[in-house]
């Protein structure tokens, strides 16, 4: 198995993308469906999806609009600044607001409190808060929605990478949500392999970033 570190993966993700020309909106879909395909969509039907603005929530955004296709409940939380936001989020954001008007921003105490209180409503969230960008520590609003999270004891299924967590295991950035599950993208997260909390919690899915984009930056 091919275990890497942040730097790399972000290296390999770049060079797929301007290099080798793979259209990004290609790989934010790929995972999406990654993460559908590992959803019991016969137990789980209303959704929550806890998003910032970056291409871990362009993710989110793709599997919100995947999952609002076939019907199922969904609500949408952006933690995060939308005119911020990332040309690839905008994409399927752009297709939920036509599809959903249950999309609400966290931003005021008052928000958290009816984002606490709206969970009570679904049985999954959908964690698209941060992935291979964390780079600093979690405060704030980041913060008191990942704690709610935590504290609602809802399944939480994490994209990439548990959102607050290091993906090289090694810096402590406060606050991390205490994820039920981790569709990891197309290889192993050191920081997830070698803490064996998450290790036994994950799965590694392919999005097509080419094994010419892996070779270049993996000397194996
Ligand atoms: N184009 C790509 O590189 C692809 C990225 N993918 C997804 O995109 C993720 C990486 O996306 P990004 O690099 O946009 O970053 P993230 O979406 O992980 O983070 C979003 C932004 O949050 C900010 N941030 C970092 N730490 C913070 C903190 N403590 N408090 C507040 N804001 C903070 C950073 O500016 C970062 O750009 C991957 O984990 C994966 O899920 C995949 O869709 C594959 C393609
Ligand atoms: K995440």
């Amino acid at each position: 198995m091919i275990i890497v570190d942040r730097e790399t993966m972000k290296n390999i993700d770049a060079y797929a993308i301007n290099e080798l020309k793979i259209p990004s909106i290609c790989l934010v879909e790929r995972a999406s469906l990654a993460v559908l395909n590992n959803i019991n969509l016969d137990i789980r039907n209303s959704f929550g999806i806890v998003a910032s603005v970056g291409n871990n929530g362009a993710d989110g955004m793709a599997l919100a609009r995947n999952l609002l296709s076939i019907g199922k409940k969904v609500e949408i939380y952006i933690v995060g600044d939308i005119k911020k936001a990332s040309t690839d989020f905008l994409i399927n954001f752009e297709s939920c607001k036509k599809m959903t008007d249950k999309i609400f921003e966290i931003r005021t105490i008052d928000d958290i409190e009816f984002f606490k209180n709206n969970l009570e409503k679904i049985n999954t969230i959908i964690d698209a808060i941060f992935g291979t960008g964390l780079n600093r520590t979690v405060s704030g609003i980041y913060s008191y929605v990942i704690e709610i999270i935590n504290l609602s004891n809802i399944f939480t299924i994490s994209i990439d990478i548990p959102s607050g967590y290091d993906c090289d295991g090694e810096m402590d950035f406060g606050t991390y949500v205490d994820s039920d599950f981790i569709v990891s993208m197309q290889l192993m997260k050191k920081g997830l392999y070698y803490d064996t909390y998450f290790r036994d919690k994950i799965v590694v899915e392919d999005i097509g970033i080419a094994q010419k984009a892996i070779d270049k930056f993996i000397n194996i």
